[in-house]
């Protein structure tokens, strides 16, 4: 059974327009005029138990209209959802038992409490006995270094201490499936990583299957080996991470620190006429570009063969500029190939 099965599901929002002026105004109380918003349009993907997939796309691509569906908050339009073999919105108090949730922008502990409090009420929540609740609350807090929060009101937890008990508090009822939504958003760089490794850890020791919604390409570097990329409500890519890089990846940029000062000329001599450029960085570094479609090993054979080299460094492309390119190129892409490696379709990709 797939951990998570969308098929062709679709989101329409209606919403009202709002006339213009006094009279605007006044029209619109006798009768008022909709329009609609396609948030999902015709989406389909499955994602097998215990694997992390990012779920990533630009400002209102329908990311967490998706996550909301998947959750049950809000009901498709049309299509269908599977998450752990249950219809989302319909069986939703035995749905909830198998699901975890974190909304990086909203909490779901109560603000005035003590965490443990709160984590109380949720035990009750989701019915977790008493010695299962004890024993995965001490291993969630040793492993997120919680003990000194415990009684702290939530209000008075900076935001990577409240993420991390947002953690705690959506994996007590030992869920198979987290749905993540901005996990990282407004972090530092300490907390983000500790998050990150904690998820790690889970999804190898648990098998908790994850869908990360984030901005943040780190987090998705970090954890995913699988993206599926959404553009204004449709799949633009589901695929391995590794074959976004290579599919996208227009080179690699190879730093050469030389043993003397060696000029720009002499190195584009030894390269001349196999399509690579240089950049001097000062007197004994320079920078090598290298297009996909030139031989690294004749590159650098090259180099090799005619200057002093101290030490060399390769640059693959990251995945920022490559999703950025995607987004801001309109390029077209090749069949979406999925996680379990069937070609699928060709989903036309409307990038703008
Ligand atoms: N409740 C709603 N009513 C009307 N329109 C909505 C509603 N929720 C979302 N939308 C619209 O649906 C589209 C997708 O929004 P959604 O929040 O799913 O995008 P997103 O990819 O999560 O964006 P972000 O990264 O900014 O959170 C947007 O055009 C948004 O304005």
């Amino acid at each position: 059974m797939q951990a998570i099965d969308v098929q062709q599901l679709t989101k329409t929002f209606r919403v009202s327009k709002n006339r213009e002026g006094l009279s605007g105004a006044l029209k619109d109380l006798f009768h008022r005029e909709y329009r609609e918003i396609e948030a999902v349009k015709s989406i389909s993907f499955q994602i097998p138990q215990g694997e992390i997939c990012g779920y990533i796309g630009e400002n209102g691509a329908g990311k967490s209209t998706t996550i909301k569906m998947l959750t049950g908050i809000l009901m498709p339009t049309s299509g269908h959802i599977r998450v752990n073999g249950f219809i989302p919105f319909k069986d939703r108090e035995r749905f909830v038992q198998g699901i975890g949730v974190v909304f990086g922008q909203r909490s779901q502990l109560w603000w005035d409490i003590g965490v443990i409090e709160s984590f109380q009420l949720l035990k009750k929540v989701y019915r977790v006995p008493e010695r299962e609740f004890r024993s995965r609350l001490d291993e969630l807090v040793e492993r997120l270094r919680l003990g000194d929060l415990l009684s702290r009101p939530v209000r008075k937890l900076s935001l990577g201490q409240r993420m991390r008990c947002e953690l705690v508090a959506s994996l007590l009822h030992r869920p198979s499936i987290l749905f993540l939504d901005e996990p990282t958003i407004g972090l530092d760089i300490v907390v983000k990583s500790e998050i990150r490794d904690f998820l790690k850890d889970m999804n190898r020791e648990h098998g908790t299957t994850i869908l990360l919604t984030t901005h943040d390409l780190q987090d998705i570097e970090a954890l995913c080996s699988r993206v599926i990329m959404l553009d204004d409500g449709k799949v633009i890519y589901d695929g391995g991470l590794d074959e976004l890089k290579q599919r996208w990846s227009k080179g690699k940029e190879i730093q050469f620190q030389f043993g003397k000062p060696t000029p720009l000329p002499l190195l584009q001599g030894l390269t001349a006429g196999i399509g690579v450029e240089w950049k001097a960085e000062n007197e004994v570094t320079a920078t090598m570009w290298v297009p996909n479609e030139v031989n690294v090993s004749e590159a650098l054979a090259r180099v090799v063969g005619g200057a002093d080299i101290r030490d060399i460094k390769i640059f693959e492309t990251n995945t920022d500029d490559i999703v950025r390119e995607i987004y801001s190129s309109g390029s077209a892409a090749s069949p979406a190939v999925s996680a379990s490696g069937h070609t699928e379709e060709k989903k036309e990709p409307v990038l703008r």
